[in-house]
């Protein structure tokens, strides 16, 4: 039998609604609607599936309090995360959002109407106190308290949902149970005892050996819930970490187990997380939950300390075991014992006996830098996934920024380093040209201040897309403004590498290179905002090469270039 939910009834708004679809798809079509965020999207739909039962809706002032203060609903139940809905004045006045109003509840990706909201309260709250209560310091370097102050809007609207759709999911759609959903499929399966891990990290044979190990204390079948709504930033893409599972689920034995994907937007919150992720699992008919070391910990605090001791979490869900209502199995870290060949829980390990572990920031280095991964570690399987989402920099997109005067050398520059690159046949190599740029992607634009800054945001977002897709992009505009090379090197970071590479050619020697009279036509006027005649050029700081064609030759230059790309392993290295 699969446990029973929070509060006693699985509340899936869905089947609830079911029948009213109709009515409720109309009738969204003639209300003010609200668009969500993406956090709230998450909520919403475990609101709906009944992940979060007992509630079915987002918190009114008084649930909310309750939670906040004593991690209580004003029905008594005990509730661990604050789940509201953010709004700010324009949205409360453009959407008429006042008590007894319905709202329709709009997916932010294609404005389908997911369900009504009726309105019971609109609320401010005071957000240090959530901070402090919740996530236990009003602290900006919490992620939860940074989204709070920074990102969340000023008042919460409570009430309760009616459900008219879920959101669309393309991505590993099979793999995504609603608490309905996976209860059946526990019941087809004949499971009755279930212990769940919770993750937002790639899985490795330590995981697995973990998962095992509560299994076989438990004399459970075990399922695997990892979180693909939001989770810490700068955690590995949901993406690559399914395709991690995926690969790691043949590693266990038939019928042991089984892999369901979690929408839910993560707070980092440490104890009350626990806590909470324990009812959500509870609410999927889960019968044991894993609680490890440091469980959903946001690291460390403004003053270097983490924010949670690692076994803060275990201690909160045991002090309210009863009432959560799944057994929870608290777990140390496994770790690997070379001499035995074998994984060990951490405090189990006798004195004296070598272990060994491999840490994320490690596991980083050696996929950035192509080192190997011992099999000790983790699978083949699991490490070939992780490179082709993590490919070493010899298999990286970078841009080239050039930024110089008109007839600095700079085109002859980019069109040998061009040629150059095309020798390695590891990327294609694209180059933006300032001409063909003009001509193709800024035709309308002229030389103000301001037409600059956007032809150089176009080119970044080229750039950064050619770069993304592991392509070598070499621009080359004039760029006179620090303004916008900085931005586009922002942009473009995120992508991959870049580059600025100043060809600083005095404007003398420019003016006697150019060979269509330009500056001189500049100079008697003929040509407005001419860079470096009636037009400023703001010499970059930043740049990470300087060239000059009065010092260097053209292959000298690019030598240079090609030195700096092969400094970062670029290019040269398998
Ligand atoms: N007023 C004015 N100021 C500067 N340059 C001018 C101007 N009018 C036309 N041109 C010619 O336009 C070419 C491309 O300019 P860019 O797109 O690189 O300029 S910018 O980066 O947007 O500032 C640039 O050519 P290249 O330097 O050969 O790329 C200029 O010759």
């Amino acid at each position: 039998m699969a446990n029973t939910p929070h509060g006693g009834v699985l509340k899936d708004l869905y089947l609830r609604d079911a029948d009213k679809y109709d009515t409720l798809r109309a009738e969204a079509d003639t209300l003010p609607s609200l668009v969500l965020t993406d956090r709230q999207l998450c909520d919403l739909e475990l609101i709906l599936n009944g992940g979060f039962s007992p509630l079915d809706g987002f918190l009114n002032e008084k649930d909310y309090n309750g939670v906040v203060e004593n991690m209580r609903l004003s029905s008594g139940l005990l509730w661990s995360m604050p789940i509201t809905l953010d709004v700010n004045e324009e949205e409360i006045k453009a959407s008429q959002i006042q008590p007894q109003r319905r709202i329709a509840l709009l997916d932010p990706r294609d404005y389908e109407p997911l369900a009504i909201l009726t309105v019971d309260d609109v609320y401010q709250p005071n957000k240090s106190k959530e901070a402090e209560h919740v996530f236990g310091a009003d602290d900006s370097a919490h992620p939860a308290v940074y989204y709070l102050h920074n990102v969340a809007k000023n008042f919460y609207v409570g009430g309760a949902l009616e459900a008219i759709q879920s959101p669309s999911h393309y991505d590993y759609v099979a793999n995504r149970y609603t608490p309905s959903e996976l209860r059946a499929h526990f019941k087809k399966l004949q499971w009755t005892r279930v212990v769940a891990f919770q993750t937002r990290n790639p899985m490795h044979r330590a995981h697995r050996e973990l998962t095992v190990r509560a299994a076989r204390q438990r004399k459970a079948h075990l399922l695997i819930h990892p979180v693909v709504g939001l989770t810490k930033p700068g955690d590995i893409d949901h993406y690559t970490r399914v395709r991690v599972y995926k690969a790691l689920m043949p590693k266990y034995p038939n019928g042991m187990a089984e892999l369901s994907l979690l929408p839910l937007a993560m707070r980092m919150g440490g104890p009350r997380e626990a806590v909470w992720h324990a009812l959500i699992r509870k609410n999927h008919g889960v019968t044991h939950f894993i609680v490890g070391r440091d469980h959903a910990g946001p690291g460390k605090n403004s003053q270097g300390v983490d924010f949670y001791g690692p076994y803060d979490a275990q201690d909160l869900v045991e002090k309210f075991k009863d009432e959560i209502g799944i057994e929870i199995v608290p777990f140390q870290m496994v770790t690997y014992c070379p001499d035995s060949d074998e994984y060990m829980p951490a405090d189990e390990v006798p004195e004296g006996i070598k272990t060994l572990n491999i840490s994320g920031t490690e596991l980083r280095r050696r996929l950035k830098t192509g080192l190997p991964i011992p099999e000790w570690f983790s699978y083949p399987e699991v490490v070939k996934v992780l490179r082709q989402s993590h490919p070493p920099r010899s298999q990286q997109g970078f841009t080239i920024f050039f930024t110089g005067l008109h007839a600095s050398g700079k085109n002859a520059i980019a069109r040998a380093l061009q040629v150059s690159l095309n020798q390695e046949s590891t990327r294609s190599v694209s180059l933006l040209m300032g001409e063909n740029v003009r001509a193709e992607l800024s035709s309308e634009l002229g030389f103000s201040k301001r037409d600059r800054d956007i032809n150089i945001g176009r080119q970044a977002f080229v750039a950064g897309e050619l770069t993304r897709a592991g392509a070598a992009a070499i621009v080359a505009p004039i760029a006179p403004y620090d303004a916008a090379r900085k931005q586009a090197r922002k942009t473009i970071e995120k992508s991959g590498g870049f580059y600025l590479v100043h060809v600083a050619t005095p404007l003398e020697e420019c003016i006697k290179r150019d060979r269509d009279s330009v500056y001189e036509k500049a100079k008697k006027g003929e040509i407005k905002e001419f860079t470096g005649i009636n037009d400023p050029y703001e010499v970059p700081e930043d740049a990470d090469l300087v060239v000059d064609v009065t010092k260097q030759s053209v292959s000298q230059a690019v030598h240079e270039i090609v030195l700096l790309l092969e400094k970062d392993g670029y290019v040269g290295s398998s």
